[in-house]
């Protein structure tokens, strides 16, 4: 398959380097908590910010004959090396405030020592610190390469951050950790190519600092106690690193101290301060880069490294199963291009419409016909071309697929022929723009090739729609063709069990029309507008019902038919029975957000989605409800819930529009009569939802057309590209 020099970059990367990033990672992980234990050892004492130098060296003067070296260590744990009275060397740590001594620096644990050589240079000294050096590196071109992945998945910067759609597990949670531990992995990366170069001098080291002092001028006069020299007394302990104290008492012996920003040299007999050089910027650097890799004296960064690691071996883990599933559907083909009367071309990017095409064409070739199957971008003149079949999914802003992206570009100078074609879309309706880049492929074959099956739009992978697309191919062509069963081909979709709270009895409706409420065991993110599939035979076969939102539960409004497999499933169902089903994200039916007025068409039971709507209006969006039924008795059903979002004033008003009273209307003939208001409405922005059957949603959309061009001159079209138009109908 085609991918994208971006995806091929992230993936070749992460293959090279793959051994040496598990072996870093889990080394990482493991090291990260070094200096949380160190941090947490019990040597931290007193406040270092409001003890001087003067009053810890006064302390330890007056308690030890001889003090060698101080230290503060990134953990704020105070060291020192001294002579006791005994002449016995202590080295360890000390309280800075009383001079105590508090216990011996205790040995780096065997395990970190071990880890660490590990992690750093693999046991293979200089060529094992190459590799992870190199490795580092990689690291970081396949977090850029992946961060730019994420950018143009979103389509944009800004977007970077806004959701993600889940429809598979490996691919959602590696983006959206992804998207959390970029920074982490980016400072890690960097900062361990940064050390590695250090190790390779590649970049200068500055250990030593050479101070410039006049030795033959060094004065020891005025004498000043060290407690009364001013850089002493001025200098709390917690700004400094090191001090190093004077061998001898020649005044040509100096204290030397390291801050955090430079060293300096104190004269020892008059505590001026002979010579002060700052740190290199490759000094500072360099220990900004070990701290900011280990994490030392953080537990909040130590711990974010860990996470950090561990979400490395999921990348890992995530990564190589997606592209597994990618390369399981690679094209084959039997027949060469030029023999074969059937053409099955392919838009695919993560490879399940791949999966669905070879399928097609298995069962093609078992019903004896000669079929070639191609991506899209590979479109070519066929010399026996007859029939063309394509399959594509949709991405992006309603875009191609990568290996799509030219088709409508070249598609007419390559099949030059007369031939047929049946276009299928595969698309998500957790999108704006369902299946749009097949519809767009569809109506640019009719201007050169002839349709022979209507463009079937297939939502989140849908087996079932796939088998009745393929029903309807195979009886128009008149070719028979047998697919497999589903369950021999995909894993089951994942459901969730929902109680059934309330019901409504089917005989007291005129229409044998009931209302159903569900209510999901444990978390379900649900919007009114959103579908819900269930599973009537305990199988894959699958039904769709549009959802209602109360509270947390469902609601549904069925209309039962006697054969009806959904609708005679849920009619048996009684309060507090279990049903397995899945939500299905429909947010392009989803309540706009922003409208200065909304207004609802709907007919039968396609009233469920708005009544969920109009129970959520707490904003009071002006509502306007047209609907449609057969009788007032049918009316009935919903009464109390409209009174209700009537007097709340979430819903302004209703238009009823009844077909079996003496007016005979349709919700259609209510529209014309509000023409007026209703071309007022599109002009000024307002939203225009419809809910029910096919037939309804062909006459309104008529209605609405006419008004537009007779009263605004436009054509409902440009409505609709304003994103004024939301439909969901069945
Ligand atoms: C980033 C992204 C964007 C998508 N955009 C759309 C879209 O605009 N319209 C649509 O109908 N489906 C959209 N989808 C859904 C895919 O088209 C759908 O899941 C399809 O079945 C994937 O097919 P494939 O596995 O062959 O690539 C999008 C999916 C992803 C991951």
């Amino acid at each position: 398959m085609t991918i994208s020099i971006w995806r091929y970059s992230h993936l070749a990367l992460a293959v090279s380097s793959f051994v040496f990033i598990v072996l870093a990672a889990v080394t990482g992980i493991i090291l990260a908590f070094e200096p949380i234990s160190e941090k947490t050892r019990p040597y931290k004492v007193g406040d270092l910010d409001s003890i001087t130098i003067a009053q810890t060296i006064r302390t330890f003067k007056n308690k030890y004959p001889e003090v060698i070296e101080m230290e503060v260590d990134a953990n704020n744990f105070f060291s020192a090396s001294v002579f006791t009275e005994d002449g016995d060397n202590l080295n360890g740590y000390f309280d800075p405030e009383s001079g105590v001594f508090l216990g011996e620096k205790p040995e780096r644990p065997r395990l970190f020592q071990f880890v660490t050589t590990l992690h750093r240079s693999l046991f293979l000294k200089g060529v094992g610190r190459f590799f992870v050096g190199l490795c580092s590196f990689l690291l970081f071109l396949i977090a850029v390469s992946g961060a730019i992945l994420i950018v143009k998945r979103q389509r944009g910067f800004k977007q970077f951050f806004s959701k993600i759609i889940n429809e598979n597990f490996s691919q959602y949670y590696h983006i959206v950790t992804g998207r959390i531990s970029l920074i982490p992995i980016v400072i890690i990366t960097l900062t361990g190519t940064y050390l590695s170069l250090e190790k390779f001098r590649l970049i200068p080291e500055h250990k030593n600092l050479q101070h410039e002092i006049d030795y033959g001028n060094i004065a020891g006069t005025p004498p000043l106690n060290f407690h009364e020299f001013p850089f002493f007394n001025s200098t709390p302990l917690s700004a400094i690193k090191h001090i190093e104290f004077p061998f001898s008492t020649d005044v040509e012996d100096f204290y030397t101290i390291k801050t955090r920003k430079s060293e300096l040299k104190i004269n020892q007999q008059t505590g001026g301060i002979e010579s002060e050089m700052p740190y290199p910027l490759t000094n500072f650097l360099s220990s900004l880069s070990l701290s900011l890799h280990t994490g030392k004296g953080s537990i909040g960064w130590s711990l974010i490294l860990a996470l950090a690691s561990l979400n490395i071996l999921f990348f890992v883990y995530s990564g190589f199963k997606m592209t597994l599933v990618r390369r399981k559907s690679s094209i084959k083909n039997k027949y060469r291009k030029d023999e074969c009367e059937y053409v099955i071309l392919v838009g695919s990017e993560n490879g399940s419409t791949l999966g669905f095409a070879n399928l097609f064409y298995n069962s093609l070739l078992k019903a004896g016909q000669k079929v070639y199957i191609d991506e899209l971008n590979t479109v070519s003149p066929y010399k026996k071309l007859k029939h063309l079949i394509v399959f594509t999914a949709t991405y992006g802003k309603g875009d191609a697929p990568a290996n799509a992206s030219r088709f409508l570009k070249i598609a007419q100078q390559e099949l030059k022929q007369p031939f047929s074609y049946s276009a299928v879309g595969f698309g998500s309706l957790s999108y704006p723009d369902f299946c749009k880049f097949a519809t767009d492929v569809d109506k640019h074959l009719e201007t050169f090739g002839f349709r022979s099956v209507p463009l079937y739009k297939i939502n989140d992978k849908s087996f079932a729609s796939f088998l009745e697309w393929a029903s309807v191919w195979s009886s128009k062509m008149n070719v028979p063709i047998q697919l497999p069963k589903e369950q021999d081909v995909l894993k089951a979709k994942k459901t969730k069990s929902f109680e059934v709270t309330y019901k409504t009895s089917v005989h007291k409706n005129p229409d044998a029309t009931f209302m159903i409420e569900l209510r999901p065991k444990g978390m379900q993110r649900i919007n009114s507008g959103d579908l819900l599939a269930i599973y009537p035979k305990n199988d894959h076969t699958e039904r769709l019902y549009s959802i209602g939102k109360k509270g947390k539960a469902i609601r549904l409004s069925v209309k039962h038919h006697q054969k009806g497999l959904g609708s005679d499933y849920l009619n048996n169902l009684s309060p507090n029975d279990i049903l397995k089903a899945r939500v299905i994200k429909n947010i392009k039916f989803h309540f706009p957000k922003k409208a200065p007025r909304v207004i609802l068409i709907a007919n039968g039971t396609g009233i469920a989605p708005f009544l969920g709507m109009l129970e959520e209006n707490k904003k009071k969006v002006p509502a306007n409800l047209y609907l449609g039924l057969r009788t007032e008795a049918s009316f009935e059903l919903y009464q109390h819930l409209i009174n209700h979002y009537l007097k709340s004033g979430k819903l302004t008003n209703i238009h009823l529009a009844l077909s079996r009273e003496k007016e005979n209307l349709y919700v259609q003939d209510l529209l014309e009569r509000d023409a007026a208001f209703i071309a007022n409405a599109l002009e000024n922005r307002n939203v225009v939802m419809i809910c029910g059957s096919l037939n309804m949603q062909n006459d309104v959309l008529k209605t609405l057309d006419t008004i537009c061009k007779d009263r605004l001159d436009k054509p409902l079209e440009f409505y609709r590209e304003r994103q004024q138009l939301k439909m969901d109908c069945y």
